[in-house]
């Protein structure tokens, strides 16, 4: 059908491994964060971006929740992006699964090596969009307190990006550096970071539509016990509701 992908993989396996053993591991283990242009290759970066500005017509994104709880302040203040979530098997989102797909690999072949616990799972696709009407996201942490999100995994789709005029720079705060690293969100490029408290980050004010597309990996013990720990606390505030 039209919509089948051309699977001409920008990056062979063997590609995507030499990859994360030379530059990602490397990378991740001395400054916490990578980045890499031209992840998929224009042919399907383009069908990628195609997509996600279909979903956008389709108004099928959504206003971000709020970070902080509802302070009053105007919502675009604090996060104004739209957001929809994305499996990638959805008609009309074939690209992103392919994405989702190179994606997995290259972060199961540097999690193996990096952390002592397996990354099995992963949120689904959270298709973003910042409208350019100034609005950011203030900085914050993606996981402050063990959520089981270890890496964060964003792919910026945006062609003749000029941060000068567009702002949009996503800037990470590497914890107990001297430095920040202020990163434009341009087509085709893959920024990985570890969710954490390492690496606290914001949103620049953006001056034209910005797309991105995140997907966070768990770490699955850190997931576990985050479960458990809610399950718990919803239980021990049942039983107090109870008594
Ligand atoms: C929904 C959600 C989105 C984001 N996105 C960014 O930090 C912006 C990254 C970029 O677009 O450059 N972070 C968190 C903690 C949540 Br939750
Ligand atoms: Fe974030």
């Amino acid at each position: 059908s039209r919509n089948r992908m051309p699977f001409l993989q920008h990056l062979t396996d063997s590609q995507l491994e030499q990859l994360a053993l030379e530059r990602i591991i490397p990378a991740l283990l001395d400054r916490g964060f990578f980045y890499l242009d031209r992840f998929l290759g224009e042919a399907v970066g383009r069908m990628v971006l195609s997509q996600v500005k279909q979903i956008h017509r389709s108004g099928a994104l959504s206003d971000g929740q709020l970070a902080g709880r509802g302070s009053g302040v105007c919502k675009s203040h604090i996060r104004g992006d739209k957001i929809a979530w994305r499996s990638g098997t959805e008609r009309g989102s074939e690209a992103v699964g392919f994405l989702l797909k190179q994606t997995d690999k290259l972060i199961s072949l540097c999690t193996g090596r990096l952390r002592k616990n397996t990354v099995r799972e992963r949120s689904k696709a959270m298709v973003a969009c910042y409208p350019g009407n100034g609005a950011g996201y203030v900085k914050h942490v993606d996981n402050p307190n063990a959520d089981g999100r270890c890496v964060t995994c964003i792919y910026y789709l945006n062609k003749n990006w000029n941060a000068k005029e567009h702002g949009g720079v996503l800037r990470i705060f590497p914890e107990g550096k001297s430095y920040v690293a202020d990163i434009e969100p341009l087509f085709d490029r893959l920024l990985l970071f570890w969710s954490d408290r390492r690496n606290p980050h914001e949103v620049q004010p953006s001056f034209a539509t910005r797309y991105a597309i995140t997907v966070w990996y768990f770490d699955s013990e850190e997931r576990a016990e985050a479960k458990r720990r809610f399950r718990d606390s919803t239980a021990s505030s049942q039983s107090s509701t109870t008594s």
